[in-house]
């Protein structure tokens, strides 16, 4: 297939039968491709096993071919254990195009688009006093008492971590379920919830199993396919999970309560529309979503939604304490616009204009997905000249973008005054125009980060909060009296593996910039106690 070869763009030469699947690292692939993008150029090719894979490594070919071309870029290569096993074909992150993920990207519009979105500020802003609340509490725990940290390096309760992590957990819990999640220790549903998708990071990482790679694997019998056995276990407890949320919805329902919520309303819309039981796995005629389709495209948007949010917190804590002066010049916004007597509220964000370049430079220097979601084309297709074949899995390397010198000055730096215009309000990385956009870190086309506006609207109240009422600094070498701080620029030792690269657990002191900030901090808890019994959603328990 000489002649075939010459056309597919330029790539490193691979082995027979494994192509470049064993040059690739596959739970930390980016700095290899990027190495690769510098050799090739904007476009290449590699062979993982049986899948062809086009990387594109320039902004200007991903609007091309992601943006312009979304009607043909817009399936997936589904990895086999992942989504066909674990998932029975049936979370939204992995599917393919066509009738079922329309119907769910269509029906997820109405709770995450742009304009229904706001809808979720007012749950944003009052589990954001809680969040903030925690933080103060946790004080310097993670520092001189329990680290927080477990014999695996894992994160456990104790960590800062964790009331982060109920934060964005509980907004998507309540924009998915209408409920909340109410405490971040000893939870058994929360750490469930944290199994699953951990486990389905885990499982979905490209080139992990052969079975994703080459097809005829998927035909062997259990005895000689234990992944098949594995998923198949996982699958049973994801779909527990998943269901016991949607039976607790329709529960719900029945006693006839209003809740809010994705499900909540999508199962009132479809009973309306005489499907209230719709056992199955597809679509009801009339395209509604049946019951195990629904449950497990709920539990994928969820998943999508928490760690996502609380690990780009997690990032910009990481940034902000490696780069003082930036954390000073944003406090200094943020003070001056906000005062002592109140909290930032979303009013403040046209004037807080450093700040949100801060969140946005964070997202550019390290893209919480470093090659984002890899899309799959579904016509052969031709890109300058270059062959793109049909069901070839494509790429955006965000991680090369973001470090493009012509695009970015200087970009291994971390400079916000890039995105900034004195007196000017920062536009949000967000918007279907990517020519338009500052960074990728939300993906493409038409499947571009359904819930980005949640997601930027959770960073600006959260992390205008965090700046605005605690100090937080890393803890001292007691020798060197010199902060113990993960190297930024250090990837192996302070970002995880996976296709979502997390900041590994650190340590970080919190305290309240003043008795008045705290006073507040603990006055805002309180009153949002309030908020709940009115809401008749749980409150609090620490
Ligand atoms: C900072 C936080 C977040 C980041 C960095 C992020 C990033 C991404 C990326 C890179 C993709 C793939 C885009 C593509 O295929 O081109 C994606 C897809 C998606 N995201 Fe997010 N996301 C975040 C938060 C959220 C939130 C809060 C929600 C929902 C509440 C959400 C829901 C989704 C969904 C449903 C998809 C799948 C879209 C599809 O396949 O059709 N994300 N996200």
């Amino acid at each position: 297939d000489s002649s075939r070869r010459r056309i597919l763009p330029p790539g490193p030469s691979g082995i027979p039968i494994l192509g470049n699947l064993l040059q690739l690292p596959a739970l930390r692939p980016h700095p290899k491709l990027c190495e690769w993008a510098s050799q090739y150029g904007e476009i290449l090719y590699v062979k993982l096993g049986g899948q062809d894979v086009i990387v594109l490594n320039t902004a200007e070919a991903a609007d091309e071919l992601l943006s312009r071309r979304s009607h043909n870029y817009s399936s997936r290569a589904m990895p086999h254990v992942a989504h066909d096993l674990l998932r029975d074909g049936l979370g939204i992150t992995f599917m393919g195009y066509g009738t079922s993920w329309r119907a769910l990207r269509k029906a997820l519009q109405v709770a995450l688009g742009p304009g229904p979105s706001k809808n979720l500020r007012p749950m944003q802003e009052y589990e954001s006093r809680v969040m903030l609340y925690d933080l103060m509490r946790h004080g310097d725990n993670s520092v001189v008492r329990d680290c927080g940290i477990n014999a695996h390096g894992e994160v456990t309760d104790s960590h800062w971590y964790a009331p982060v992590r109920r934060y964005a957990t509980s907004v998507t819990l309540f924009a998915i379920y209408g409920k909340r999640t109410n405490r971040f220790q000893n939870n058994p549903n929360l750490h469930l919830i944290y199994d699953v998708v951990d486990n389905f990071s885990r499982m979905s990482q490209p080139g992990n199993y052969l079975a994703d790679v080459f097809p005829f694997l998927r035909h062997f019998p259990d005895i000689l396919a234990p992944w098949r056995v594995k998923a198949r276990k996982f699958h049973l407890r994801e779909k527990g999970l998943w269901e016991g949320l949607v039976e607790e919805c329709k529960t719900v329902m029945q006693d006839g309560e209003d809740r809010g919520g994705f499900v909540n309303s999508y199962l009132r819309a479809r009973a309306k529309a005489g499907q209230e039981n719709a056992p199955g796995r597809g679509l009801t005629e009339g395209d509604w979503m049946q019951d195990k389709f629904l449950a497990f495209a709920a539990g994928s948007v969820l998943e999508a939604g928490s760690d996502t949010t609380a690990m780009t917190i997690a990032t910009f804590v990481l940034y902000m304490l490696n780069h003082p002066q930036v954390l000073q010049k944003a406090r200094e916004e943020i003070d001056a616009v906000v005062g002592t007597e109140r909290m930032p509220d979303w009013d403040d964000e046209e004037r807080l204009p450093y700040f949100v370049a801060c969140i946005k430079e964070t997202m550019r220097h390290r893209p919480l997905v470093p090659l984002g979601i890899p899309h799959a084309t579904m016509e052969d297709d031709f890109y300058k000249g270059y062959h793109i074949p049909k069901g070839c899995m494509v790429i955006g390397n965000i991680w090369a973008m973001h470090r493009d010198s012509e695009r970015f000055y200087n970009p291994t730096a971390f400079i916000p005054e890039r995105f900034y215009e004195e007196g000017k309000p920062t536009r949000w990385g967000t918007g279907p125009i990517s020519q338009e956009r500052d960074h990728y870190s939300f993906g493409w086309g038409r499947r571009f980060c359904q819930g980005s506006h949640i997601a930027e609207a959770s960073l600006f109240i959260t992390l205008s909060r965090l700046l605005w009422g605690l100090d937080f600094s890393a803890p001292l070498d007691p020798k060197t009296q010199r902060p113990i701080l993960p190297d930024i620029a250090n990837e192996e030792a302070t970002w995880s593996e996976g296709f979502v690269s997390i900041p590994n657990p650190y340590k970080v002191r919190f305290a309240p910039r003043s008795a008045k900030h705290a006073e507040l901090i603990c006055d805002e808890f309180e009153a949002v106690q309030a908020e709940w019994r009115r809401m008749r959603l749980d409150v609090d328990e620490r």
